[in-house]
């Protein structure tokens, strides 16, 4: 089984996503930074390596899980999670970077896959904004 891993990067009360330009199905929507993990790697440091290649971004601090395990096609699934990092990032491999607040989420066109994570990410920045999740 082949793990994708995908950051929750949270500032401030939101989360960054970013937009895709491959392949031409996916391109112009919107995802959460990440990749596939590579043999020998764990999620962490996949997701800090994606982290470098897409956005430039140095020193990620990799949390917990968040939301669901999602399948994806081919034998792969998909993992989300929380991500912590400074510095500006850098579209390196995206076309846009967008930061999004709780109740802004759902008015991204988000991969397929992603759709099943934005309950768990809204209940995620709403917690950091003190409000409680409910
Ligand atoms: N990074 C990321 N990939 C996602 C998300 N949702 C989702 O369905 N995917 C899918 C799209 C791609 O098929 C796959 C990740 O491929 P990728 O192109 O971003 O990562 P990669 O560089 O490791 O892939 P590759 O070039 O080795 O094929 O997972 C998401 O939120 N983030």
């Amino acid at each position: 089984m082949r793990i994708v891993v995908g950051a929750a990067l949270v500032r401030e009360g939101r989360v960054l996503a970013a937009r895709r330009t491959r392949p031409a199905s996916a391109a112009g929507r919107w995802e959460l930074p990440g990749g596939a993990v590579e043999s020998g790697e764990d999620e962490a440091a996949a997701l800090a390596r994606e982290l470098r290649e897409e956005l430039a971004l140095a020193d990620v601090a990799v949390g917990d899980r968040v939301g669901p395990e999602v399948t994806l096609s081919e034998g792969r699934v998909l993992r989300i999670r929380a991500c912590r990092a400074d510095g500006e990032p850098t579209a390196l491999e995206h076309d846009a970077l967008r930061w999004v607040g709780p109740d802004d989420l759902d008015d991204l066109d988000w991969l397929d896959a992603d759709r099943a994570v934005l309950p768990a990410l809204a209940a995620l920045l709403d917690g950091g904004r003190g409000r409680g999740a409910t």
